[in-house]
């Protein structure tokens, strides 16, 4: 390591100490060899430093040394084997990545890969127990473990690699695309530009490296990254299938040379065509949920932001105690609500309960937040109306977990209520349907007048109310006059004109407590409550005058047409209304036996020509 801080060494030093170490000596002859295609393989370490360069050569060397100083540690949630496995991994995709783009020299790079998350190891090593602790909280996510190590370190592990990578003479400008790799477009590099090319580089090595963890739907959104990724650098999906699985067998190589774990991954193309996770597992699939945080300490509260950002990107709203979450949760409506216990103003109990109370507060899934796993406490929370709790600190995979079952919970609860909603709309549907099922029954289609079935119950119905109040009542039957040569001269169509035109015009002039039915063919019924034998006399003839002096327009022909009338009032010695109808119809046979076009009146048992 001195050696390689010192800018006068030479090669020839750097080969002898090289040569004292047999592992180093053989890790880098493999190196030599394996990037020299075709080329005569080199068997002395001096040949292989010439070969890798000296700049190469020190790093690798600094970073095989550490590999073997830090295979474990104290840090006890730090996984060292994975940590050393995905750095060899990035190391190798680096590499190839270097000699695909020339963008740098590809061993320099193989080092950068190698050392690039050593700020993890480093504060790992520093502050094991901290460490350990911030590992549990955060979850699967670069900047959340970022914001936590800045806020109980007042140091990220960013900044930790740019000073460990500086330290040890590395170039700056492989430094800062280090530094920056994680959140790329953080850099502000202008595009185009070599430090954006290696930091992109580097981000795209990591990815490489991020399938060697991760389950089957890690992976799988991985790839879908990869394939974009690639396409930047002009690899099809083929191309990137074959580094890819090139980049594995060498990692399977020097996982045994580097005593490394080096996973068994299927290979890039039954990765790219395993199957897509189920829809309800997979965190982007689930629906889009409002998650209401209400949590007074800042750090737990960007931590679990950041989370449930992660988790599923869901729309997170927060508030510092419970008054404010109450107001909050009215304004938002969240699905779900995460709540701490103990928080200034309001308790998250107190929270919780008022919630409770509210109609639209009812289904909300609450979680609570909770120091304490005693069963009384936990009790007490759920009798204020908690639905799970989650154990502070808080982990991610406990996190993730309730997440799941909220979800879940949301999910069954919206599809309860698309349900209760389709048979609501159902139901009305249904109703409406009756309607107009009603509607068709009572309606001649025709002239769009109440049909002979409507005209029975307004007759039924007005002769009640009749009997009851003492009122009079009329009845009027209308029969248009010839209609039969009318049909003939004109055709049936112009026929059914008229009657739509003579149906319109007793409809017209008729009062609105008159009822102007068809009663068949060319016959029409009007039922008239409250109206006595000389109201419904003038009414009547005013009827026939209006239909005798009705045109219709016919080609070049106004046709016209006339209607006879029967008129009969309710009379006491009549039983019914059927007797009414009756004594109108005789009328109407007179009126029509008269010579048609006029109005006859039954009273009392005599029918008289009125018009
Ligand atoms: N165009 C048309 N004609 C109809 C409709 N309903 C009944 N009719 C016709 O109305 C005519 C009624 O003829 P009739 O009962 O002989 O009586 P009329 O020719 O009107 O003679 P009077 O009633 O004695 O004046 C028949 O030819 C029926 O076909 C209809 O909906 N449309």
């Amino acid at each position: 390591m001195e050696l390689c801080r010192s800018d006068d060494t030479t090669m020839d030093d750097l080969a002898e100490v090289v040569q004292r170490d047999p592992a180093l000596c053989g890790r880098l002859l493999n190196l030599a060899n394996s990037a020299a295609m075709g080329v005569r393989p080199v068997v002395a370490v001096q040949e292989a430093v010439l070969r890798l360069g000296m700049r190469a050569v020190r790093n690798l060397a600094t970073g095989f040394a550490l590999i073997d100083q830090y295979s474990e540690g104290a840090c006890e949630r730090f996984d060292y084997q994975q940590f050393w496995s995905h750095s060899l991994l990035m190391a190798l995709a680096m590499r190839e990545l270097a000699v695909r783009t020339r963008a740098a020299v590809p061993d320099e790079l193989f080092a950068c890969g190698l050392m690039a998350r050593i700020g993890r190891l480093a504060l790992a090593t520093a502050y094991p127990r901290e460490y350990s602790e911030l590992i549990a909280q955060a979850p699967e996510s670069d900047r959340a473990l970022v914001e936590l190590e800045r806020g109980a370190l007042d140091l990220d592990h960013n900044q930790c690699s740019r000073e460990i990578l500086t330290s040890f003479g590395l170039p700056q400008a492989l430094v800062e695309p280090v530094f920056y790799h994680e959140a790329p477009e953080e850099a502000g590099f202008s595009d185009g530009s070599r430090p954006h090319q290696l930091t992109h580089l580097l981000y795209f090595g990591r990815r490489i490296a991020d399938l060697s963890c991760g389950g089957e739907r890690l992976r799988s959104d991985t790839i879908a990254e990869l394939l974009r990724l690639a396409g930047r650098i002009g690899l099809d999906g083929d191309a990137l299938g074959s580094m890819i699985d090139e980049i594995m067998q060498r990692w399977r190589e020097w996982g045994k040379l580097l005593e490394v774990p080096a996973g068994d991954l299927p290979t890039f193309a039954d990765m790219a065509q395993a199957p897509a996770p189920r829809e309800d597992e997979r965190a982007s699939g689930a629906p889009l949920l409002r998650v209401l945080l209400v949590e007074d300490e800042p750090l737990t509260r960007q931590m679990l932001v950041s989370a449930l950002e992660r988790i599923g990107g869901h729309k997170v709203f927060v508030a510092t105690n419970g008054k404010e979450g109450l107001a909050l949760a009215l304004e938002t409506m969240p699905h779900i609500v995460i709540t701490d216990w103990r928080m200034p103003v309001m308790d998250g109990l107190e929270f919780c309960r008022a919630l409770r109370e509210t109609h639209w507060g009812q289904s909300m899934y609450v979680i609570m937040l909770t120091a304490v796993d005693a069963e009384d406490e936990v009790v007490h929370a759920f009798e204020a109306g908690v639905d799970d709790y989650i154990l502070k600190p808080v982990s991610a995979r406990a996190l993730q977990a309730r997440m799941r079952a909220a979800q879940h919970y949301v999910c069954l609860l919206q599809s309860w209520e698309r349900d209760r909603e389709q048979l609501k709309q159902a139901a009305a549907d249904l109703a409406l349907s009756n309607r107009k099922l009603e509607h068709y029954a009572h309606t001649d289609m025709l002239t769009g007048l109440p049909n002979r079935r409507a005209a029975m119950e307004s007759l039924e119905q007005a002769w009640n109310g009749a009997e009851r109040s003492g009122e009079p009542m009329a009845v009027m039957m209308l029969d248009i006059d010839a209609f039969k040569s009318f049909n003939d001269t004109y055709g049936h169509a112009v026929g059914d004109r008229m009657l739509a035109e003579v149906g319109r015009l007793l409809r017209e002039i008729s009062r609105k407590d008159d009822r102007v039915c068809r009663f068949g063919g060319e016959e029409f019924i009007v039922v008239c409550r409250n109206t006595g034998m000389q109201a419904a006399r003038d009414f009547a003839e005013r009827l026939r005058n209006v239909v005798a002096g009705l045109r219709l327009v016919h080609g070049d022909e106004h046709v016209q047409t006339t209607v006879s009338i029967g008129l009969a009032c309710k009379e006491p010695e009549m039983g019914s209304y059927d007797v009414m109808v009756n004594a109108a119809d005789k009328a109407l046979y007179a009126a029509k036996n008269g010579g048609r076009n006029r109005l006859c009146c039954y009273d009392r048992g005599r029918i008289r020509t009125v018009g």
